[in-house]
Formats: C-alpha cells, sequence, structure tokens
C-alpha cells in the first residue's frame, strides 16, 4: 500500500512517521556545523587561474563555487518565486505532475511508493532538457501537466536550463584543460546534452537531528550546478567528517558526478553530500545535472588512458544505462558506480544488491 505523505501537514509535528527517522550512523551530526572553505572562483577572471583553482578542487572534494557566472540575478529569482508558487500549493494540485515508477521527470513528496525507509524530507519537482533545438521540452512539460496558467513557469525555466546549459560547458572547457586533454574534448562531448533539472523544497521538520532532506549520495550525473537559498544545508563529506557548504546568494555550487568521474578515468572524484533540514524555515535549491546524449558512450580520452599501463577505473557505459539503473535498480548512495559496474561486469540479469562487494 502507497502511503502519501502531505509535507505541509507533516511539517509541523514531532511525531513523525519511523519512515524518516534515519539510522544513528548516518543521521546529522552537530559537527557539520564547521564550513569546508570552497574557493569563490571568479569564471571573468585569468583564465589559468581559473583552471588551477578548478583543478585542484576536484583533486581534493570535487566541489567548487563560481562567481561572475553570466547568469542575470533576475532569472535567478524568477526561478526562486516560480518554486514558491509551485511548492505551495495543495498537495493535490502537485499530484498533476506526479513522477510515476521509474521515471525521472515529475513531482515527488518524500519518494512515497519508491522507498520503504530513510525517506528523504523533501519535495521534488524534476523535467528534462535537452539541447536539441526543435524540443521546447521544458515549456510543453509545465504547460501539459499543469496547464496553460504554468506556460510562463516554463519559459522561466526553459531559460534558466539553457544559461545552466551553457555554463555547463564553459566549465568543462576549464576541466578539459586542467585534466590536459584540452578545452574542446568536454566541451564537444556535452554540445548536447539531454539534462535533468530538479527543484528541491525542504519542509521545516520538528526532528532535524534524526531526518535528512536529501541523504548521503554522489550525483550520478556528470555535472551538477546548484544554487541553494540563503538557509543552508549542503554538506559534504570531506577529510573524514561532514563540512557545511555555506550559501553565497550570487554564486553557484558546482560538483563532479559520477559519470565524469567515469569520463575522468578516476582522476577527478565524484564526491559524498547530503541535505540537512531544519525546524524553522523551509529551504529551496535548484539543481542543473548535466548529463551526455543518451545513448552517447561514456569513455575516457585516451590522454587519460596512460598507454596501457594504468587500468580503466570503470567499463564503457550509456548514460542511459547508468539512469536507468538509478530509477529502477539501485537507490543512488556513495558507491553506486562501483555497484553499477559489477552489475554491467556481470551480466545485468542479477539484482543489484546481490552485487554488492563482500
Ligand atoms: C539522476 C538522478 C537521480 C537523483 C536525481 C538525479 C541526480 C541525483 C540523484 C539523487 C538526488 C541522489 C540521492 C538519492 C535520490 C533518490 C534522491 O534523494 O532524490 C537521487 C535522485 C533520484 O533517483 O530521483
Ligand atoms: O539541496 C541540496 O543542497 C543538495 C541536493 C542534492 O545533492 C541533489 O539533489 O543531488
Ligand atoms: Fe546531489
Amino acid at each position: 500500500m502507497v502511503v502519501v505523505f502531505d509535507a505541509a501537514r507533516l511539517s509541523g509535528r514531532s511525531d513523525i512517521p519511523e519512515q524518516f527517522i534515519w539510522p544513528e550512523d548516518e543521521s546529522p551530526t552537530p559537527d557539520a556545523a564547521e564550513e569546508l572553505h570552497v574557493p569563490l572562483i571568479d569564471l571573468s577572471g585569468d583564465a589559468a587561474e581559473v583552471v588551477r583553482q578548478v583543478g585542484q578542487a576536484c583533486e581534493q572534494h570535487g566541489f567548487f563555487q563560481v562567481v561572475n557566472h553570466g547568469i542575470q540575478q533576475e532569472l535567478l529569482a524568477e526561478a526562486h518565486r516560480c518554486m514558491d508558487a509551485f511548492f505551495t500549493l495543495p498537495l493535490p494540485e502537485k499530484q498533476r505532475a506526479q513522477r510515476l515508477q521509474g521515471e525521472s521527470c515529475g513531482y515527488a513528496s518524500s519518494f512515497t511508493g519508491r522507498f520503504a525507509c530513510k525517506l528523504p524530507w523533501k519535495e521534488t519537482l524534476s523535467f528534462c532538457y535537452s539541447t536539441s533545438p526543435d524540443a521546447d521540452l521544458v515549456v510543453d512539460y509545465f504547460v501539459q501537466k499543469l496547464g496553460e496558467d504554468y506556460r510562463s513557469h516554463g519559459e522561466v525555466y526553459g531559460r534558466y536550463c539553457s544559461e545552466m546549459s551553457r555554463l555547463s560547458l564553459e566549465i568543462m572547457e576549464v576541466l578539459g584543460e586542467s585534466l590536459g586533454v584540452g578545452r574542446a574534448h568536454f566541451r564537444r562531448f556535452f554540445e548536447h546534452n539531454d539534462s535533468i533539472m530538479r527543484l528541491n523544497y525542504y519542509p521545516p521538520c520538528q526532528r532535524p537531528l534524526e531526518t535528512l532532506g536529501t541523504g548521503p549520495h554522489c550525483d550520478p550525473t556528470s555535472l551538477t550546478i546548484l544554487h541553494q537559498d540563503h538557509v543552508g544545508g549542503l554538506q559534504v563529506f570531506a577529510d573524514g567528517h561532514w563540512r557545511s557548504i555555506r550559501p553565497h546568494a550570487g554564486a553557484f555550487v558546482v560538483n563532479i558526478g559520477d559519470t565524469f568521474m567515469a569520463l575522468s578515468n578516476g582522476r577527478y572524484r565524484s564526491c559524498l553530500h547530503r541535505a540537512v533540514v531544519n525546524s524553522r524555515v523551509p529551504r529551496k535549491s535548484l539543481a542543473f545535472f548535466l548529463c551526455p546524449e543518451m545513448d552517447k558512450l561514456v569513455c575516457p580520452p585516451e590522454e587519460l588512458l596512460d598507454a596501457g599501463n594504468k587500468p580503466r577505473a570503470y567499463p564503457d557505459f550509456t548514460w542511459r544505462t547508468l539512469l536507468d539503473f538509478t530509477q529502477k535498480h539501485y537507490r543512488a548512495d556513495m558507491r553506486t558506480l562501483e555497484v553499477f559496474s559489477n552489475w554491467l561486469r556481470h551480466g545485468q540479469d542479477k539484482a543489484a544488491h546481490e552485487l554488492l562487494p563482500l
């Protein structure tokens, strides 16, 4: 029986369903208040300095923040306003965009019906963005799912996603340069992309030290460009403990995902992170997940495969296969790529949990 949680009703209660309580070893710890000092990289600054700072951050924990990125402040404000308008709708209204089993787009509230325990304390609205010119996927999605009144929302997010795609390609040039494969390689690889936009809405929670807005995980995607509001709650696992990333209004937080870790033959790490909640105010974040075209083969460039003596860190795969794996077989966590690689190598007939390394 699928239990549906109405976050708006749950948010004020302290007797929350036990499915939302995380085990002791995974629940938020007070020491996470310590900040991870992530460089605010000025993308309009000296190119060599940008390459050096990004490379250094990616060798360490895979997170950095960018300013002077060219995204208009007004567009960002509109994107946040549209989020407030959507997530404060009554639940039945939001459920008109309900995410269907095995699909990555749609409205999900604490993943009812998807996971049995350790439920994330959040509501999400996810939709697809594709660079193919004919498809105005985002506007069509909002109009089809929510009606003509939401066309303007679709237009805001359509513009937002195309700006995110442009910024992603700029960052791909920097990553290519810092890995020694040149500015063009990864830019060309992602020129056409089938990306995912996700709006995260974390209602206040009366037991913030036992619940998590988003559990510990590495993003299975290639690159994440995230804007968090002023509330704070994003934490990265670095140097053996959880560190918080302080919000900077005009900055975007950028992190490497599993697919780019594979593309870099393991040189750059996709890093573990999570989102904690608080008992006072809702928190919002907008995450753009850059993904290659569905059926493009993900394999590192020659230059990152030293002639024969450096083994391949991961098998070749397509993003479609990895996305399917996370939507139908395995809840993305901190070992998704490892389990996925075993699943590929041992034949996809075995259930993912049978392949977990002993
Ligand atoms: C491809 C994706 C799967 C998730 C959304 C994007 C990138 C991040 C993934 C996710 C957020 C990692 C933590 C677990 C997850 C289930 C979640 O909490 O939302 C993941 C997303 C998903 O599978 O819906
Ligand atoms: O909300 C955040 O700050 C992080 C969310 C996240 O990691 C994700 O959606 O993948
Ligand atoms: Fe994430």
